[in-house]
């Protein structure tokens, strides 16, 4: 596996998957920049330097995203807050980091995630190009940085690998998971597809290891030649029964992030959603 050429920016260094990547792509010989706005918990990798920084500020982020190649964007807020507290690091963070990619002539990895779909129910299947129903201000939040990516392409060539997350986690805790589960080095693997893949473009990867019971289908995986070799299967005796009592959180993909702030008192009808599939046949003769 070869190694990027440029140092590679790495935001939310200091939260979970950050940790991980940051040891984990270090050991692989990257040579890391790594930022947060908190103070990176543990030793540093060798070869890797930290600052910290605020996503809010484009000046801060441009600066540290001189000369670097790669921008693996997994900093910001990660779960379902008020409009106000996502805001900031999420929507103009995440512009400030594509702005820095503009002028650096990098690709993105965009930390992208299941709750962009959380609205779907657990029983269907979905591709790539599927209507987006984000679960809330973060799943919205994470809508945007897609489009966000979409327009920087078409607009200024900026690549980026869009990873729709599911779950990363080292166990599955719950049934839920079963469904979303992405092992550690599922996930390591994909970050290095997107580095060593020569064209990427804009494209969209579905972020679960092989799991039978997976809530997704087509994406654009063959682009960066990247393959989960992991499953949840064969966790799925340890957590059976594992769920709540709760109806909406266990009806829907996005589980309890669906839950969060939630007023309706019925079900919606499944026709009253403004999808392709509920639109009457096409007369293809007008
Ligand atoms: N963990 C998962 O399974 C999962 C699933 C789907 C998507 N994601 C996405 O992947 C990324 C990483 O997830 P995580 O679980 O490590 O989350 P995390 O909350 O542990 O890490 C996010 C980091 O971003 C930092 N941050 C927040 N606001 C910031 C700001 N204004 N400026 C700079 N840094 C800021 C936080 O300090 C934190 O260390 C997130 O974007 C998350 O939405 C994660
Ligand atoms: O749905 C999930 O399991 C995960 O979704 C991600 O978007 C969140 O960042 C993470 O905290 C959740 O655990």
């Amino acid at each position: 596996m070869s190694r990027p050429l440029k140092p590679v920016l790495l935001t939310g260094a200091s939260g979970t998957l950050g940790r991980l990547l940051a040891h984990r792509l270090a050991a692989l010989g990257w040579t890391l920049r790594l930022t947060d706005i908190r103070d990176f918990p543990d030793p540093l990798p060798p070869g890797a330097a930290f600052e910290r920084a605020d996503l809010e500020e484009g000046g801060a982020v441009g600066a540290l995203a001189r000369g670097c190649g790669l921008i693996l964007h997994f900093g910001g807020i990660s779960t379902e807050h008020p409009f106000d507290t996502i805001l900031g690091p999420n929507l103009r963070g995440s512009f400030n980091i594509y702005e820095a990619a503009r002028q650096e002539k990098a690709r993105v990895v965009f930390a992208s995630s299941n709750h962009v779909f959380g609205f779907y129910e657990r029983t269907v299947k979905l591709d790539q190009d599927d209507p987006m129903r984000p679960d809330g201000f973060y799943g919205l939040s994470k809508a945007y940085g897609e489009m966000l990516a979409r327009v920087y392409w078409e607009k200024h060539a900026v690549e980026s690998v869009l990873i729709r997350i599911g779950s990363v986690l080292p166990e599955v805790p719950n049934e839920r998971i079963l469904s979303t589960w992405l092992s550690h080095d599922d996930f390591v693997a994909l970050v290095e597809r997107c580095a060593e893949a020569d064209k990427v473009g804009c494209t969209v990867v579905w972020g679960a290891s092989d799991n039978s019971r997976s809530f997704w289908n087509r994406d654009g995986r063959a682009v960066i030649g990247w393959r989960p070799r992991d499953s949840s299967d064969d966790q799925a005796e340890k957590v059976r029964g594992k769920v709540t009592d709760d109806p909406v959180t266990e009806r829907y993909q996005g589980g309890v992030f669906v839950r969060a702030d939630y007023s309706r008192e019925d079900f919606p009808p499944a026709e009253m959603f403004p999808s392709p599939a509920n639109l009457p046949p096409r007369d293809l003769e007008s």
